[in-house]
């Protein structure tokens, strides 16, 4: 497996120009944040990365082949997605909730393996969720539905796992144990891509970073590279502190400024 590679994506929905020229590949082994203000294109950017949106321009790359030449069950099974907002639609079970991960590799008519079995109780298991695996995922708390939804996308035992805001709804802990699980998912040869807003847990926890501005990539590479005074200033209308705390590098937003 060779990447996952957007060249030169635009995008137009409802007659407005959403993303232009957006060029940019993850490797197996890495986790890729995608950071922006809201509404710059990032839900949009892995959207066109999974191939469900028609593109006005560019390609997408997955190992070297046309996306938009390979079958939806072979996409589904090497690219698995944790959508925005945790949506569920269905009262089941979470560990049924878990187990549609296991669809892309289950024939018609096929009941589930053991291999699928194991699978869904591990994903479950890095989560923190298999003690909810009962529950309908319908009375869950949203950060409990946030980690069935997760455990989910790494139950397909995708090759890239595309993350949007998986730790929007979770208390301090749980987030720093999503960003953990996403890193030892990427030492297992996963290649991640996982939109955030909370820039010192990007800077901490990700390989790289792309900043996305109006549609356009405004930055991208290690995060010291990206996180500069002028990207964020220019992205997202405020100003910085930063500093240091248990050898960690701090960073957080103290005024707007305004454009
Ligand atoms: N189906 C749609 N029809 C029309 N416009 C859309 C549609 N989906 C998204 N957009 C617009 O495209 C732009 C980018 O949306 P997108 O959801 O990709 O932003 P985002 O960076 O993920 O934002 P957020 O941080 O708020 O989730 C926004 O202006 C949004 O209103």
């Amino acid at each position: 497996m060779t990447g996952l590679e957007l060249k030169n994506i635009s995008a137009t929905l409802e007659g407005m120009a959403v993303l232009s020229g957006v060029s940019f590949a993850v490797k197996p082994g890495e986790v890729v944040g995608l950071i922006g203000p809201n509404g710059a294109g990032k839900t949009t950017v892995l959207k066109a990365a999974l191939g469900l949106l028609p593109l006005v321009g560019g390609t997408v790359f997955l190992d070297g082949q046309l996306l938009e030449g390979m079958n939806a069950k072979d996409r589904a099974c090497k690219v698995a997605y944790v959508p925005q907002g945790a949506p569920v639609h269905w009262p089941l079970t979470a560990e049924r909730t878990v187990a549609l991960g296991r669809i892309p590799h289950i024939s018609p008519w096929q009941n589930i393996t053991a291999d699928d079995t194991a699978a869904i109780e591990k994903a479950m298991r890095v989560t923190d969720c298999w003690k909810l695996r009962d529950r309908l995922v319908t009375t869950l708390s949203g950060g409990e539905r946030a980690r069935v939804l997760l455990a989910r996308a790494i139950a397909v035992n995708a090759y890239f796992l595309l993350a949007d805001e998986p730790t929007a709804s979770l208390d301090p802990a749980h987030q720093l144990q999503v960003m953990e699980i996403l890193k030892e998912q990427a030492s297992n040869g996963v290649g991640a891509v996982v939109v955030m807003h909370d820039l010192a847990l990007a800077a901490r926890t990700c390989d790289r970073l792309i900043l996305i501005c109006e549609g356009r990539v405004l930055a991208a590479g290690t995060p010291g590279h990206v996180l500069t005074d002028a990207n964020i200033q220019k992205a997202f209308h405020v100003s910085v502190s930063r500093w240091k705390a248990g050898g960690v590098d701090m960073i957080a937003p103290i005024a707007r400024i305004d454009s």
